[in-house]
């Protein structure tokens, strides 16, 4: 067997020189395998079918010293660099970096991306109740693009998900609506105690400023990070996600609306009454029933004292609509809203705010499971059937879709539309069940959330 021995280029070289200086024969036939290795295949002549031989003889030898003598001292660096890859790459660098400065333009990246996680600062935080704050969350850098956030607000309702980066675990959260212009005064405001509103924010918020309503879930991964975190943290988000998409033709919407599900109450009215900018006979008539499980969930209407001095009184009506500034839970029989003074959170101002702005057109009733009052069948059974007072919008509803929302947690929605059902490793509406299929309500479409 012919072992041919394989050298590196600088020792062949050296081999080659020192053959070169001597007049004799190497010690054994050099095949200079290392440098055939790396050309092309040899093609044989036509009719031959042996490979041309290697160069034995002195003087092939003394032509293949030259030839490597006299080759480029670096061939692979050589082939890297060939006119046509240095070509390609500037042009792949020509690309990256137009990638590059589109991602850090501001005016051209946007703040929500439905593919990647975009980073947010906790820039302030508005306690709603022991359990529940509003996040409000802005987009760095400033001045990006908001467009897709704003064709959410146009179709209807949606989400995005917060990424909680230990765990590396999302969760999805509806985010609340920009507040309308100009805000209503808070009660310390009204009564003049109250300095400069109340988180200071007066002015509206930026647009690329996302809210977030959250409740604070026992050992809840996500909600606890976000309840956790002090201002200024960063914080990523994705989205926007569409969850319904909300037919353009809506006369009539009932929303029953438990705990948090209250921001995809205020995101429709949103999406009706201000993103698309409808003219006034197009605008819908909607009502939320919004349920609670304390008082301090909401904390609409009254003072604490007050609360405790009204409690065991026979309540008038579970449903008091809500009117301009004085949200109450119900009403002691005889006592009037003016009598009783104002404490409530900047969420419940923002709610107010909706219905002031709406021209009679947006109802909201609070309802507390601890002081008894309760969405009941009776209730429902009368708003499904109720003609609207209002002529104008009655006759503005005529032959327009009628939309029944409900939105909450589990029990809630499981008690008024039946359970969910899980899909695919989604949880998804299941059939129509609970106290709605009970009542059988016609003419309305109906959507769990
Ligand atoms: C489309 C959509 C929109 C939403 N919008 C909002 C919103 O606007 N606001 C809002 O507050 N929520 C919203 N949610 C709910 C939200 O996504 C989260 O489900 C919620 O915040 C809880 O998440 P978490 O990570 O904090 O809790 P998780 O860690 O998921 O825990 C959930 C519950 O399970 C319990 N649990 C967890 N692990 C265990 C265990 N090993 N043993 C026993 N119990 C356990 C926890 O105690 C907790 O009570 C929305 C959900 C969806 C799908």
């Amino acid at each position: 067997m012919h072992i041919r021995p394989c050298y590196r280029p600088a020792q062949l070289d050296q081999l080659l020189l020192q053959y070169y200086r001597t007049p004799c024969n190497p010690p054994f036939p050099i095949q200079l395998r290392h440098y055939a290795r790396k050309r092309p295949t040899p093609s044989f002549s036509a009719g031959s079918t042996s490979p041309p031989k290697a160069p034995s003889t002195k003087q092939n030898f003394d032509a293949e010293v030259q030839r490597r003598l006299s080759a480029p001292r670096y061939p692979r660096l050589r082939r890297l660099f060939t006119p046509g890859k240095l070509v390609l790459y500037t042009i792949l660098g020509y690309g990256l970096y137009r990638l590059y400065t589109w991602q850090t333009n501001p005016q051209r990246s946007v703040i929500l991306n439905p593919r990647f996680f975009t980073p947010f600062i906790l820039e302030s935080k508005d306690q709603v109740s022991p359990s529940s704050a509003v996040f409000n969350l802005l987009s760095v850098p400033r001045g990006q693009n908001v467009g897709n956030v704003e064709e959410a607000w146009r179709r209807g309702v949606w989400s995005v998900q917060v990424m909680q980066p230990d765990l590396q675990i999302a969760r999805s959260y509806t985010p609340v609506p920009p507040p309308p212009s100009p805000q209503l005064k808070t009660a310390e405001d009204v009564d003049g105690g109250g300095g400069g509103g109340a988180s200071g924010e007066e002015g509206g918020v930026p647009p690329e400023m996302v809210r977030l309503f959250v409740r604070e879930e026992v050992r809840g991964e996500v909600s606890g990070f976000l309840h956790r975190i002090p201002l200024g943290t960063v914080v990523h988000l994705k989205g926007p996600r569409m969850e319904l998409e909300i037919p353009e033709d809506v006369g009539e919407v009932l929303f029953l609306a438990g705990g948090t599900g209250i921001t995809p109450a205020l995101q429709l009215a949103y999406c009706l009454f201000k993103a698309r900018g409808l003219e006034k006979e197009k605008l819908p008539k909607m009502r939320i029933l919004w349920a609670n499980r304390k008082r301090e969930d909401s904390r609409t209407g009254l003072e604490e004292e007050s609360v405790t001095a009204l409690r065991g009184s026979l309540w008038e009506n579970a449903s008091a609509a809500v009117t301009g500034h004085s949200a109450m839970v119900g009403r002691p029989k005889g006592e009037t809203a003016s009598r009783t003074p104002i404490k409530q959170t900047r969420l419940v101002d923002e709610i107010e705010n909706v219905v002031a702005h709406s021209d009679g057109r947006v109802n909201v009733d609070y309802y507390v499971d601890e002081e008894g009052s309760h969405i009941t069948e009776e209730l429902l059974r009368s708003h499904l059937s109720s003609k609207p007072s209002d002529q104008t919008v009655s006759r503005a509803a005529e032959g327009r879709k009628k939309l029944l929302l409900v939105s909450g947690p589990e029990g809630f929605i499981a008690h008024y539309a039946g359970p969910k059902e899980w899909e695919g490793g989604q949880e998804r509406p299941g059939p129509l069940g609970g106290l709605l299929k009970k009542i059988n309500p016609k003419g309305w479409d109906i959507w769990t959330l």
